[in-house]
């Protein structure tokens, strides 16, 4: 087994300055280890901070203190202090993250929102594309659809679009923010085939899953946000 992401002793807090400096401690010394090829499930209530320790991993938020290890390139990284320009490369070929909703940017297509990762990567026009087209396919977005801007699209489109773009390639450790929250049944089988599949290649996973069945699907084990230990599934 290789460890990919390990996290220790990680707190994070929001002060909210408009509202007397109140500070809000969310994560307090959690600490979790994620292997290759494992998908470990945040579990917990709603409020627990699911989705603030994911924009953390992700580097969105700044941590209070402790500390986030991913392996990239063969070697860990620490990600906590660490500048701005390694955030970006662990970023483009070892993190990925699919968050809630898709961040649409007017007049960008469908297609070039969902290409982009892999040109980022210097993956050819013709690949990029093709597998662009194959995954939309999958997803069951309507050709018609693929040449305008999502914005407009339903919430189920953009979150299937925004799953598009982040299964375009391969990542080492992936952040999945309730990927098949507002999917139908189809729809939702299809995304859990897909992380299955890179499951196997060896991605190793941390997402939130708030349908039972999702995440009995996918969970190789869950880790409890109040209790902070790891839970196997049953
Ligand atoms: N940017 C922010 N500023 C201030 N407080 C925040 C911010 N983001 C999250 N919080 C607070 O942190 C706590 C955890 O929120 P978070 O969204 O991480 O919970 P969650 O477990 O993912 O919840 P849910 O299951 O409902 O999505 C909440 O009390 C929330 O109000």
């Amino acid at each position: 087994m290789t460890l990919m992401l390990d996290v220790k002793q990680l707190s994070k807090t929001f002060t909210l300055h408009q509202q007397q400096g109140v500070v809000l401690s969310v994560l307090a010394n959690t600490g979790f280890e994620v292997n290759q090829g494992e998908c470990l499930v945040l579990h917990g209530p709603s409020g627990v901070g699911k989705s603030t320790l994911l924009r953390t991993l992700y580097g969105n938020y700044l941590p209070a203190g402790g500390s986030i290890r991913i392996r990239h390139n063969g070697d860990f990284c620490e990600m906590v202090g660490t500048d701005p320009h390694q955030v970006l490369a662990v970023r483009r070929t070892t993190l990925g993250y699919v968050s809630q909703f898709l961040r649409v940017i007017p007049r960008v297509t469908c297609l070039d929102v969902v290409k982009e990762p892999a040109l980022a990567r210097g993956h050819s026009e013709q690949e990029a594309d093709s597998k662009a087209r194959a995954l939309l396919s999958r997803l069951n977005i309507p050709e018609r659809l693929w040449h305008l801007a999502p914005n407009t699209f339903s919430g189920g489109e953009q979150q299937r679009v925004n799953i598009a773009r982040g299964f375009m390639v391969h990542w080492p450790v992936l952040l999945l923010d309730e990927p098949t929250a507002s999917l139908d049944e189809m729809n939702r089988a299809v995304v859990l085939e897909m992380i299955d599949e890179v499951k196997k290649e060896g991605t190793a996973i941390v997402g939130i899953f708030h349908d039972k069945q999702a995440r009995e699907t996918v969970a190789t084990r869950y880790y409890n946000m109040l209790t902070q230990e790891y839970e196997d599934v049953v």
